[in-house]
């Protein structure tokens, strides 16, 4: 009903009752109304109007508007000032589409053309940016969809190792997770564009970094740590049947999948993986999640993603990392202190950086040095601060301690309890925290060999859901046997090992990336030895058609490389340049070459050197050589987290964001805030201790929690350090008294009503994320708070009806999230923010990508897949040159608080499935978010190559 009609109406109406002396309801505005009493009257529809609000009127149809008032106005999209996304935006390489740290650069509703396809993807902002390059969320007009495309930076090893993710996304993908069932992203199309590799992704949500910072850096529910443990160890078991290391597993690269019910994650960025038989390089991992084998040195397998598994789990749970080192060092000395123990002999005996950490004593000294529980039984002795540094000349980094213990159990055990629990959920809550312990201990295990596999840990308790009683022995595996193999693979773009992908290197259409448009014309020679084959493990977790293939496939050279060529329609080449033989070339020697800005080209194809299939660029040389962080970074996004920069093994300007971090200590605003201490003078600082009646946490029962569980501290307060001295013999004692004889000796653990020593305190995330400052807090105005907040409540919230109506468009908006205090300098004093898995994305039968993958591969004028999310564009809500690293659609409602069940049995073969009972599991009721941190800073520094 338009405005005028009811206007007329209201007239009529008026009109009615001032012409007739007795009044008449069939004549006014009681006349609708009027017919339903009396059947035989003309029906007419009951409307409501709605008017829309000014501002909607005077924004949405502005251009209408200044029609309205000058006829003469004539609009046109060309005339909108670029609004670009990449920063710094000037060009300076590549005739001017490149900035100076060889990005694209990136405006709204710049199109990156498939030149194949002719698709287009039209840019509508930015999800983030890392090592590689850009991530900008694309529109699709064919399928009308959103996607996440990576825009590659225009250098040569970036392309070629871009190439390697494509090429191990695509196996993945295609041949070992057809129905899409593993938790890990889809691949949808690559191409070149403007000499910049593109590879589109399916569109995802917030990463789990992202997400723990939204819940102030507080733990999530257990059911959700057991819910999303559950799905990367899918993921984790496929890639152990391929013999895939991803490389970089840590929160950041696990995305929220919200399009599905309930909420589902996906691993990303294989832009770091390489096929376990090659291993060549040892500078891998970000530094949180590195696991010991690859700090000291020694060979790795996929085990190293197990590692970095277990201490995803840990964050997850506690909302800081577990091994937050602020050197290799420091890391060394935290998981030794933490797990009471240290790697075993044989590989301290062969690792190659064994006696930066460590010194040997000999046997002589077991004796002498007994009072720990390793000395007794190894021949080699952690380096003590004063050792290190008279070793090194240099004293060691000591990052700032952030929880009252300083061993596994008793961080778990007495990790602050949600207020409110009864006391019955606190005790069931407790036997999980037990089982949890029990799994973290199978995950962090010092040795590779022990550690468990993915489809052992699968089936522990803690994932199961099945009542923990004892410690968990899972059943052995078989063993990996090496295999040797001498392999040649043609790397370029031009052509690969392509062979059991079945696709033709000269069938037109399918190679991607045709030789004469691919910016860096590369090739290499890849000498393959030493692989392991895996014989008839019963491991697999794989089961799907491509199962079998994972069985001593890599025994067999028929399919061996059973991989999609990215590229390449013209065969196998082997190529040198420059002279430089890269046959049999050793990682030590490949390094990237000085790359002259300004050439106009971006780069010359004959200023580097070749990688190999699973190199990376940010893996094979040292950082010394890539020390210097871009210009072009974006100070707003402040600088990189512990866990990004110098942690991991990027040599391309991935810094000491340690030392950024820990001299970044922010106040958060704490009533009674702590003191600072700055990490070298205060090594054994321990933390906070909350007070008892500020510990608060919501009221869901144990499993009935929320995604986000909140420990809250709003009235933290600094504990003394008093309780800082923890050795390693505290570490170990504590942990056999909890499992003692095999048997884990139940104790009820302390609710906040009983708080045990030192407990209850965590710290304020400014100590230990990079990310906040008080001057980044203050730049952020308040519509962005709203944004922030609004995308915040409208993913969490999407109902049923919502789900029915609007299949593909994805997330809906909800209301608002009341409360919402945009100062960013009060801590927050409500309890809970909470996720709705259940309520959030697009129903399931909306989220076909396989198909549309399917076709992708097969043919690329069906390339696009269906996607089920098409969140809404942040188009137009966000200040220039802002990235927004995992924006999450996580949205809030307060009308879904729902209780869980006491245990949650997961089934593996079910990945999606919900706790049992199929309640809801990410709400917290009546719980408000009063204000929400800044999530939009990526952990990252921007980097380049210099
Ligand atoms: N499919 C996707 N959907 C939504 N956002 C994404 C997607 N892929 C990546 N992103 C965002 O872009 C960021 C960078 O992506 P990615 O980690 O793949 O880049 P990278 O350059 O390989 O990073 P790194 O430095 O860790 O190697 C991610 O942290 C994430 O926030």
């Amino acid at each position: 009903m338009d405005e005028g009609s009811s206007s007329s109406k209201e007239q009529a109406a008026e009109e009615a009752l001032s012409s007739s002396s007795s009044w008449r309801p069939s004549q006014g505005v009681f006349g609708p109304y009027f017919s339903v009493l009396q059947p035989n009257a003309k029906p007419q529809s009951l409307r409501v109007v709605v008017r829309r609000p000014l501002v909607a009127r005077l924004t949405k149809d502005i251009v209408e508007t200044y029609r309205i008032c000058n006829p003469q106005f004539n609009y046109s999209e060309e005339l909108n000032p670029k609004r670009f996304l990449t920063s710094p935006s000037v060009g300076v390489l590549n005739d001017g589409f490149d900035n100076a740290n060889s990005d694209l650069i990136l405006s709204v509703n710049l199109e990156l053309v498939n030149l194949d396809t002719k698709r287009r993807y039209v840019i509508k902002d930015m999800l983030g940016h890392g090592t590689f390059g850009q991530v900008a969320k694309c529109w699709v007009e064919e399928t009308h969809r959103f996607l996440a495309v990576k825009v590659i930076k225009n250098q040569p090893a970036y392309y070629q190792q871009a190439l390697v993710e494509v090429s191990i996304l695509t196996t993945l993908n295609k041949k070992f997770d057809p129905d899409d069932k593993h938790h890990i992203v889809r691949i949808y199309d690559y191409f070149v564009y403007r000499r910049h590799l593109c590879i589109a992704f399916e569109l995802l949500d917030t990463n789990l970094y992202e997400l723990i910072k939204l819940n102030h850096f507080r733990g999530l529910s257990l059911s959700i740590v057991q819910l999303f443990s559950k799905q990367i160890l899918r993921g984790l078991a496929l890639m152990k049947d391929a013999a895939i290391i991803h490389c970089d597993l840590k929160p950041e690269n696990i995305l929220l999948c919200t399009s599905v019910k309930p909420a589902e994650v996906k691993i990303i960025d294989f832009g770091s993986a390489c096929m376990e038989d090659r291993t060549v390089y040892s500078y891998i991992q970000s530094r949180y999640y590195r696991s010991p084998e690859v700090l000291l040195g020694y060979q790795y397998t996929t085990a190293i993603d197990m590692w970095s598994f277990g201490c995803i789990v840990a964050e997850l749970f506690l909302g800081l990392p577990l091994f937050p080192g602020a050197s290799e060092f420091d890391l060394l000395r935290r998981m030794i202190k933490i797990l009471g123990g240290q790697p075993p002999d044989h590989i301290l005996k062969d690792a190659k950086n064994t006696s930066k950490f460590f010194k040997f004593v000999g046997s002589i000294n077991h004796e002498e040095c007994g009072s720990g529980p390793m000395s007794r039984s190894s021949v080699y002795q952690a380096l003590t601060d004063e050792e290190y540094e008279a070793r090194e000349s240099k004293k060691p980094v000591i990052g700032k301690e952030y929880f009252n213990h300083m061993n596994l159990e008793a961080i778990v055990r007495k990790y602050p309890y949600r207020k409110n629990l009864a006391e019955e959920d606190i005790f069931k809550e407790s036997q999980i925290r037990l089982a949890l312990i029990d799994f973290l201990r199978g995950l962090v295990e010092f040795d590779p060999a022990k550690r468990w596999s993915p489809v052992q840990a699968s089936k522990h308790p803690f994932v199961t859901g099945e009542p923990f009683t004892c410690p968990y022995r899972p059943a052995p595996e078989t063993p990996r046997l090496p295999v040797s193999q001498n392999v040649k693979v043609d790397h370029h773009p031009a052509g690969g090992h392509w062979f059991a992908a079945g696709l033709s290197p000269n069938i037109p259409g399918r190679n991607r990336v045709p030789v004469q448009s691919s910016p860096h014309y590369q090739v290499m020679q890849y000498a393959h030895v030493g692989s392991y084959g895996s014989l008839g493990s019963h491991s697999s977790y794989h089961d799907g058609a491509g199962l079998s293939s994972s069985y001593g496939s890599y025994g067999d050279s028929s399919n061996l490389h059973a991989f999609y060529s990215p590229a390449g329609p013209s065969g196998m080449h082997l190529y040198a340049q420059n002279g430089v033989s890269i046959l049999g070339s050793s990682p030590d020697t490949r390094r990237f070459k000085q790359l002259p800005p300004g050439n106009g080209l971006g780069v010359s194809p004959g200023n580097f050197v070749p990688m190999s299939l699973g190199t990376s660029p940010s893996q094979f040389t040292p950082p010394s050589m890539y020390s210097q962080i871009s210009a072009g970074s974006p100070g707003n996004y402040g600088p990189s987290s512990p866990s990004r920069g110098s942690c991991h093994g990027s040599p391309l300007g991935k810094m000491a964001a340690g030392s950024q971090y820990n001299n970044r200590r922010k106040g958060w605003g704490y009533p009674g805030s702590y003191q600072s201490q700055e990490i070298s003078s205060s090594p054994h600082w321990q933390g906070q201790v909350a007070d008892g009646n500020n510990s608060s946490q919501a009221n869901s029962p144990v499993f009935g929690g929320s995604l986000l569980h909140l420990h809250s501290n709003s009235n933290p307060r600094q504990q003394g350090s008093s309780s800082a001295s923890v050795g390693y013999s505290n570490a170990h004692n504590v942990t056999s008294s909890s499992m003692q004889g095999g048997h884990i000796q139940f104790q009820k653990t302390h609710g906040v009503h009983d708080k045990p020593e030192g407990s209850n305190s965590l710290p304020d995330p400014g100590d230990w994320d990079p990310n906040y400052s008080e001057e980044l807090l203050l730049q952020e105005d308040s519509s962005e708070m709203s944004n922030l907040t609004s995308e915040f409540a409208k993913g969490i919230h999407l109902g049923q009806a919502a789900v029915s109506q609007e299949p593909l468009t994805g997330v809906r908006r909800p209301s608002q999230i009341s409360n919402l205090n945009p100062s960013m300098s009060q801590r927050p004093t409500g309890q809970t923010q909470a996720f709705l898995p259940g309520e959030v994305g697009s129903p399931p039968s909306g989220h076909e990508p396989h198909a549309g993958f399917m076709h992708t591969m097969g043919n690329p004028s069906y390339l696009m897949p269906h996607f089920a999310q098409s969140s809404p564009s942040r188009l137009g809500q966000q200040p220039l040159y802002r990235f927004n690293q995992g924006r999450p659609a996580v949205h809030y409602n307060e009308s879904h608080a729902k209780a869980q069940s006491s245990h949650s049995t997961y089934n593996m073969d079910a990945p999606n499935s919900a706790p049992r009972n199929g309640a809801s599991w990410g709400r917290r009721g009546s719980n408000p978010i009063p204000n929400i941190p800044p999530t939009s800073r990526t952990r990252k520094d921007y980097k380049r190559v210099v």
